[in-house]
């Protein structure tokens, strides 16, 4: 199990329910980040990330439940007596102040003196590599620079959490790596406590400690990004983490057996099921040019990824979709090849065949 499931909670949802009107959005979810986690919300559109986060940030009251940080119930809080920073999509800074006003905006409500409110901003701008930018505007700035300040300003605030909604969005890919990597360096650095909301696995892989999947409204699994791509625990898990051929399958003391072929049991598979259905990633089956009649398989489909290819092949009279390394076999339609299946990428599913 992971962590969070153990340590003490830092932030903890408990029962939670979210209604709008009629629509039952969230239901008796309990969630716990232990102190210095960062948790990713991941799933498809529309299953309740956003929501949760701002229950958690008190944009929003729940319908039940309670919600506690650091050991005290803040439901009845509002935002600002939370202790909480957000970082959003849209940036959010202020067009019509400099960016050294927008990073100390909340330092001068708390009213703090300027010499330190000037030495505080200085010090952010450096964290974020902005050092210099103090009196600038925010439409002399890229958007990769904007989502910097944006950053800038939540952590001269030393809040206790730090969420971040969808906070790459709007970034091309380039400036997506380095800003997840920003992010994810600063969040060690001050053990903030956080909770970053994604549609994008990849980007929660990269960022987190703890990823925690949802789907209408549920909890499907929650762990680290390696447990849940390699042992995801439903149909949906399998195919939500990446693409997963899946086959019946019967596991043997010593083997596991797919459509005739016997491969050595994978550590961790339980011994004795005879009937079960096993999941392979497309990167864990390979190609090459011999093998046994129980490998043998004919190329359907090949496209070009640059690195690699992406192969479907018909194989005991099923279609898999596998990879095949560029630098090891160029393969193409109508090739009779030969398949290995690798241990490292199989999984077994709770669903019966
Ligand atoms: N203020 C609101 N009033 C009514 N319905 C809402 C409100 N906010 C969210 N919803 C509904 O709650 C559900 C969950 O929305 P939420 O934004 O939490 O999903 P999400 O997983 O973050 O989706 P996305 O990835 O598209 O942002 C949706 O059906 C949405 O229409």
């Amino acid at each position: 199990m992971n962590d969070s499931t153990t340590e003490t909670a830092f932030v903890e949802l408990k029962g939670i329910a979210k209604r709008f009107g009629t629509n039952r959005v969230l239901e008796n979810l309990d969630l716990r980040i232990p102190r210095g986690h960062m948790v990713t919300l991941l799933g498809p559109s529309g299953c309740g990330k956003t929501t949760v986060l701002r229950l958690v940030a008190g944009l929003e009251k729940p319908s039940d439940g309670r919600i506690f940080i650091d050991g005290e119930d803040v439901t009845d809080r509002s935002i600002q007596q939370r202790d909480i920073c957000m970082v959003f999509q849209s940036y959010a800074l202020f067009p019509h102040m400099s960016l050294g006003e927008n990073i100390g905006y909340g330092l001068k409500m708390q009213g703090r003196p300027q010499a330190e409110i000037r030495q505080r901003v200085n010090e952010a701008l450096a964290l974020v590599d902005l050092e210099g930018f103090a009196d600038r505007y925010v439409d002399q700035i890229s958007g990769g620079q904007q989502q910097r300040v944006a950053l800038a300003r939540a952590l001269i605030l030393k809040p206790k959490v730090l969420l971040f909604d969808e906070p790459l969005s709007n970034l091309d890919a380039n400036l997506r790596r380095s800003m997840r990597e920003k992010i994810r360096q600063l969040q060690r650095q001050f053990n903030i406590t956080s909770l970053y909301v994604t549609h994008d696995q990849s980007e929660a892989f990269a960022v987190s400690d703890t990823v925690l999947v949802m789907n209408k409204g549920q909890i499907m699994q929650m762990g680290a990004p390696q447990d849940l791509y390699r042992r995801p625990a439903s149909r949906f898990m399998a195919n939500f983490m990446g693409d997963a051929n899946v086959f019946p399958a019967a596991i043997y003391p010593d083997s596991v057996d797919i459509l005739g072929y016997r491969l050595p049991r994978p550590t961790g598979f339980a011994v004795g099921v005879e009937r079960c259905t096993v999941g392979v990633r497309p990167e864990a089956i390979t190609l090459s040019q011999q093998g046994s009649d129980s490998q043998s398989c004919t190329v359907r489909h090949v496209a070009y990824m640059g690195p690699q290819y992406e192969v479907m092949v018909d194989w005991q009279g099923q279609t898999l979709l596998l990879q095949v390394n560029a630098t090891e076999l160029q393969p193409s339609e109508g090739d009779q090849l030969f398949l290995k299946i690798h241990p490292y990428g199989m999984f077994v599913l709770a669903e019966a065949a």
